[in-house]
């Protein structure tokens, strides 16, 4: 599904030279990074890596002050609102409120994403149906589970129907069914609108399980790339080459320490990191 003002055969998200500072640490320091069009795309790395500096520059959320980012080949420098009419974005931030049923939250999204009027109840069931929330949407937000508050969070994103969906670590602090659950139904969505992921996570099983291809970053740059068997295999035969082969196959945890070695324990985050992430997991929870 292309649209006429995009030009052909664009990529979904292309990264150029990105950086990004704040202060002195360049959180994202030179990323070069594609996103091709229909794909799930897993953005991996450990706290502080830069993952989320990275996907708020390409959401417009953030400025390039270096490099260049496009989305379906419009520049978000130049370009913001067209790329941000192109987008839904699922912060990790909590961007559900609880005093509002399931409805009404997806409701003022499609107000501000400008879902024409006459379409807009229609839109709206149609979110809530696409995440399995149509029997629950008219419960007050504060009475759903972590699960179904995720959920509703995707549907607010779904909305403005996407054609390219970008999730900041969307499965953090859910029980593995809830986990399943939120991603089944990003997978239903993309099979019906081949919409393309851009989702950031730190389980690694989902990536293998639920990506295409894989990223890894590691202080604001990409260190690997590829399927998530092709990472597999190329560490299997840098470690056969250096005679350190065992008889399994390594898993993407061991090419993600690989890669990011003694930074992954207790080099990368700091307390902004830890307090981001455990208030997620906290509420969600
Ligand atoms: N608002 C901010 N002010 C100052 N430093 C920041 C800010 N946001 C991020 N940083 C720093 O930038 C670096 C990258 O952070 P970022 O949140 O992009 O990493 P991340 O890979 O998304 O981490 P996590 O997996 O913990 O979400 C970190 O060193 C972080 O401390």
């Amino acid at each position: 599904m292309t649209r006429d003002t995009d030009p052909p055969q664009a990529d979904a998200v292309a990264c150029t030279g990105l950086a990004y500072a704040f202060g002195a640490a360049n959180a994202v320091d030179g990323l070069d990074l594609t996103v091709r069009q229909g794909e799930v795309f897993g953005l991996l790395g450990p706290n502080g890596a830069g993952k989320t500096t990275a996907i708020r520059c390409v959401t417009t959320l953030l400025p390039v002050p270096a490099g260049m980012v496009r989305v379906f080949g419009h520049d978000t420098a130049g370009d913001r609102m067209a790329v941000r009419r192109l987008l839904g974005y699922v912060p990790q931030q909590l961007s559900a409120d609880a005093g509002l049923t399931g409805r009404e939250n997806v409701a003022l999204f499609a107000r501000v994403f400008d879902v024409p009027r006459r379409e807009r109840a229609e839109r709206v069931a149609q979110a809530l149906r696409a995440v399995g929330l149509a029997d629950a949407a008219d419960r007050l937000a504060a009475t759903y589970s972590g699960g179904m508050v995720r959920r509703l969070e995707l549907a607010q994103a779904l909305v403005s129907a996407p054609r390219l969906l970008i999730l900041d670590e969307p499965t953090i602090g859910l029980d593995p069914i809830a986990r399943t659950g939120v991603w089944e139904h990003i997978g239903a969505v993309r099979a019906a609108t081949g919409m393309t992921v851009l989702v950031t996570t730190h389980y690694m099983d989902e990536a293998d399980q639920y990506c295409d291809r894989v990223a890894l970053m590691h202080r604001g740059r990409i260190r690997a790339l590829g399927t998530p068997d092709e990472l597999r295999e190329g560490l299997g035969a840098r470690r056969r080459a250096a005679g350190t082969a065992t008889d399994t196959l390594p898993t993407l945890e061991d090419v993600f320490r690989d890669v990011a070695g003694s930074g992954l324990d207790d080099e990368a985050g700091d307390f902004r990191d830890v307090r981001s992430t455990r208030r997620t997991a906290r509420r969600v929870g």
